[in-house]
């Protein structure tokens, strides 16, 4: 595994550690039992038009600071109402500077799926997001051995939610199927420099069976690159810096759905 991920993850670790001792696996799970049900995500990214996902991001480890995000579930509640399909919430704290705080405040104002985007290394994180009413939970093939992935993957579904396994290469895509994944990002930004290449989604996507749900992750700045990734085959586009470092991302996430839902954007044959 690779260094930058690789620290990512011992401090993944270390907070999930302090929230274990905190709240009991048994009681986390007692309160993702007592959640409201998770959402038919793959019927809302089936939905006409390549869908907007929507994220709350504050920073990342690539820019460092990105917005000052005041009030997450205003801005959450404004890219529902302008279309987003789904919205997804950063819950890592180190790098992106997120919380679970952030999730269960745009948890308590929208009604579209959400997405926990977070580091994903054990089910006591599965149950968390569960309880805290998340309807997608992302999985990192590159974080995951295969038997890991196939567990998390199975405990996701188990709990009704839908897994968002997330591949950077041709390998993670085959890992990912075997796993039996159904929803697949394809994740543009590589892991060990940081930089984003959009090209990796078009070498990757045509790989994929038919059925398979594919998201266009990290890099769209505006509704050329959603037009070009919908042209590749994507079912949804996953944007965060380019709506939250736009100045108005109400207006700009208005812009991706609206040419998502154009008539001249390309749609995945399926
Ligand atoms: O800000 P961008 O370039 O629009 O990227 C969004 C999303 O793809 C990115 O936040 C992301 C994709 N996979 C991740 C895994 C962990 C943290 C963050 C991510």
């Amino acid at each position: 595994m690779n260094s930058v991920l690789e620290s990512i993850l011992d401090g993944v670790r270390a907070d999930l550690a302090e929230r274990e001792s905190a709240v009991p696996f048994d009681e986390i799970k007692r309160l993702a039992d007592q959640a409201p049900p998770p959402k038919d995500v793959k019927a809302a990214l089936l939905a006409p038009g390549i869908g907007v996902i929507a994220e709350v991001k504050r920073r990342s480890p690539s820019k460092g600071h990105l917005a000052d995000i005041a009030d997450p579930a205003e801005l959450a509640a404004s890219y529902a109402a302008a279309g987003a399909r789904a919205i997804s919430v950063l819950t890592e704290q180190r790098r992106f500077g997120g919380s679970l705080a952030d999730f269960d405040a745009v948890r308590a104002v929208v009604d579209v799926p959400l997405l926990r985007k977070d580091f994903i290394v054990g089910t006591y994180q599965v149950h968390e997001a569960r309880a805290h009413g998340a309807d997608i939970v992302l999985l990192i093939v590159a974080a995951l051995e295969q038997n890991a992935l196939e567990a998390l993957l199975d405990r996701v579904e188990s709990l009704g939610m839908t897994a968002l396994v997330e591949v950077h290469t041709a390998e993670d895509a085959d890992r990912a199927l075997q796993a039996g994944a159904s929803l697949i990002g394809i994740n543009a930004r590589d892991l060990h420099t940081l930089e984003v290449h959009r090209e990796v989604f078009g070498r990757i996507a045509p790989g994929l069976p038919p059925e398979v749900l594919k998201i266009a992750e990290s890099g769209v700045r505006g509704p050329s690159d959603l037009m070009a990734y919908a042209g590749a085959g994507a079912d949804a586009v996953l944007v965060g810096e380019g709506l939250v470092a736009s100045g108005d991302p109400k207006a700009a996430v208005t812009q991706l759905v609206t040419a998502g839902s154009h008539p001249a954007c390309p749609r995945p044959s399926r």
